[in-house]
Parts: C-alpha cells; structure tokens; sequence
C-alpha cells in the first residue's frame, strides 16, 4: 500500500514515470547547478585539482533525501570530468560477478555511479573494496585445494555512489570515499532560480510571484519544484491564459491538493493521526506506521525528512511530536501537554 501511495503523490520526492522528460531540465554543468553551495564549491575544488593532476577525481559519496540533485551532480562530475559514465544501482548488483563485469568494462577516468549504494551485498562489496582502493579485481579461480587467485588491474576510475542513508553503509565502505558531500534541501531562493530556469527550458510563461509560489511549495526539493511547475502549467493552460500568475498558481496548487506548506493530503493525513490518534505524540515509528497504513520506512525515509525540516514534527527518544506549528497549520486546538516528554 505504501509503495502505491507514494507513486500517486505529487509532492513524492523519489522518481515517478511522468519525470521521464526530466533529463532535459538537468543542469549539465557545475556552473548551472544551483545551490548546494558547499558541495559545488567542493566539487568544484577537487575536480580541478584532479584534472591539474591529470588524475581520476578521488570517490565520491553523495547523500540526502531523494530529489535533490545526487544523480545530476554525477552525470556533471562525468561531464567535467571528460569521462563516461555507467549508471547503475545497489540492488541492481546482485552477484560478484555483475560487478566484476561492469568494472571491468570501464575506461581510465570514468566514472561508475551506484544509486543506493548501501543496498550493495556484502560479497559484492569485498570485491568492491580493492576495486576502489588499489584499482585491482581479485578473482579466485576453481574451488577447494587447487583454488588459485588472480588479480586483474582495472582502469583508474571514480565511484559516485549516492544514498539516502548514510548510516547504513559500512563503514569500510565509508572509509573508501575520499569526498563525502551531503546535501540539504534547497532554500525557496534557489528553488525559485530552478522554477525560473525550468520554466524557461519548458517554455512557458511565469510571473515571479508565481515562481516564487511554486518554489516555496516545493518541499525544498528540485524534483517536485519541476513536476509542480509542469502540473501548474497544464492547469493554467486549460483553465487560464497560459501565463502563470500568483493567483492562478494558488488555484492550480489547491486544486492539486497541496498547500502553503508543500503539504498534500498524505502529510496533512499523517499530522492528523499524530495529533488526534496520539494526542500530538511521542509515538513510535511502527505505530505510526500501523496507524497511518504506509511502511515505516516511507514514513523514515520520504514524508519524515521535511516534516522534520520544516518544524511540524519532532523526533524524541520516545517517538514523534507534533509541534504547535503543526497544530496550528492543521487548526487543532494545542492541548497544555500535548506533545511534551515526560520526565521522570
Ligand atoms: N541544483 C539543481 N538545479 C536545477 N535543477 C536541479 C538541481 N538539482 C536537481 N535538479 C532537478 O531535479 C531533478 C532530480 O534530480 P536528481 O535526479 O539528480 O535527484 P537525486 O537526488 O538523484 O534523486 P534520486 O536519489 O531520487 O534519484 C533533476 O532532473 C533536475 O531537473
């Protein structure tokens, strides 16, 4: 149920099929990517560095929610680079030899992007281990007694690999990424730059206060910035000039059932079970989760993360609270000890 929930949701944060033309709206270069400043600026450094060297880039890890720009940033880092890129998945790899065949096949200076990288196997990350560090596969050859093993020099390469969840990677794994960048949701500053740009590439006409309107209902997040302008501009064309304003903003937004918080009815659902199921909480995950029908780790990993960043729930040892501005956005009365710990 929750995988289908969360493919219906407008606001979803994860890749759905209506963003195939989303590729377009990629920013190619360092210099059109916009935000995240501290990790361009890294990004920017060692790159440079690397290529004064005439060296492969060092490994690359990139984490933070979903959307943010991890994939585009390693299609620029290849494209910087001079390098091509293959793109592939943790999960995607499931025997040792799938990685060996894929590293194998790279070329001096390319790069390997792996998606979810914590959701690589072990053995395939022992094969992955030397890969990354001495650029040399170890493969054992026959079995038993008379096993012998090779090593195989590869091409100096980079990994890129991107997660949401740091903290599920090994930490031998950890260790091996000579760059660590995390992203954060963008600030409604940047967002706007983005729904200009993309708004530009996909031609359509927009007011800046109502980019400015899309931006700050885009859960600080690029992907759904996009989608939303796309679905703005469909309603604008049907029901309106063709020219996105404010005020048909608005309308196209509460028709799409999202509101002056990025929220939809998922999220505004969730708060309202927080707050009248638990009385504004703390409750636990899994409770939540049985409460509100999805999987506890969609709730963790995509509706939390900007309830968290946006001030509406909090996460205590004891579970989730609904803060008062949660109550307030949901016009619940704030009962005296709603949502406060007990100390004992
Ligand atoms: N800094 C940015 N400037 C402009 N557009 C951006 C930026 N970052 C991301 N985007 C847009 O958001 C879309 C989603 O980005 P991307 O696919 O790189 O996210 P991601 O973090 O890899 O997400 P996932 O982990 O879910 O694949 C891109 O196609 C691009 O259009």
């Amino acid at each position: 149920m929750g995988e289908k929930m969360l493919d219906q949701r407008i606001v979803a944060p994860g890749l759905k099929v209506e963003d195939v033309d989303e590729v377009t709206l990629r920013p190619r270069y360092l210099d059109e990517f916009i935000g995240q400043a501290r990790v361009r600026e890294t990004l920017a450094l060692c790159i440079e560095a690397a290529r004064r060297r005439g060296e492969a880039l060092d490994h690359v890890l990139l984490y933070g929610p979903p959307g943010l720009g991890k994939t585009t940033l390693a299609h620029i880092i290849a494209r910087e680079m001079g390098g091509n890129i293959r793109v592939t998945s943790g999960p995607a790899i499931e025997r040792p030899g799938d990685l060996a065949a894929i590293l194998t096949n790279l070329g001096p200076g390319d790069i390997l992007f792996i998606d979810e990288v914590h959701r690589l196997s072990r053995t395939v990350e022992e094969i992955l281990y030397p890969g990354m560090e001495d650029f040399a596969l170890d493969i054992v050859i026959g079995k038993g007694p008379g096993a012998r093993s090779l090593r195989l020099n590869l091409p100096r390469f980079t990994l890129v690999g991107a997660t949401t969840r740091a903290g599920h990677l090994t930490s031998p794994l950890r260790d091996r990424f000579g760059v660590v960048s995390r992203l954060e949701f963008y600030s409604p500053e940047d967002l706007l730059a983005i729904v200009i740009r993309g708004a530009g590439i996909i031609r359509v006409d927009i007011e800046p206060a109502g980019a400015a309107l899309i931006a700050r209902r885009a859960r600080g997040t690029p992907r759904v910035a996009n989608r939303l302008l796309k679905r703005v501009r469909d309603y604008v064309q049907v029901r309106a000039q063709g020219v996105i304003t404010a005020d048909n903003a608005v309308e196209a937004l509460e028709f799409l059932g999202i509101d002056e918080l990025g929220l939809d009815n998922t999220d505004r659902h969730l708060l309202a079970v927080l707050i009248e199921k638990f009385g504004g909480g703390p409750v636990g995950l899994d409770t939540l989760a049985a409460a509100t029908g999805e999987e506890a780790a969609n709730l963790e990993d995509v509706y939390e993360p900007y309830l968290l960043q946006s001030g509406l729930i909090t996460r205590t040892s004891r579970g989730r609270v609904a803060t008062p501005l949660a109550y307030r956005h949901m016009g619940s009365p704030q009962p005296a000890s709603a949502g406060q710990e007990t100390i004992w």
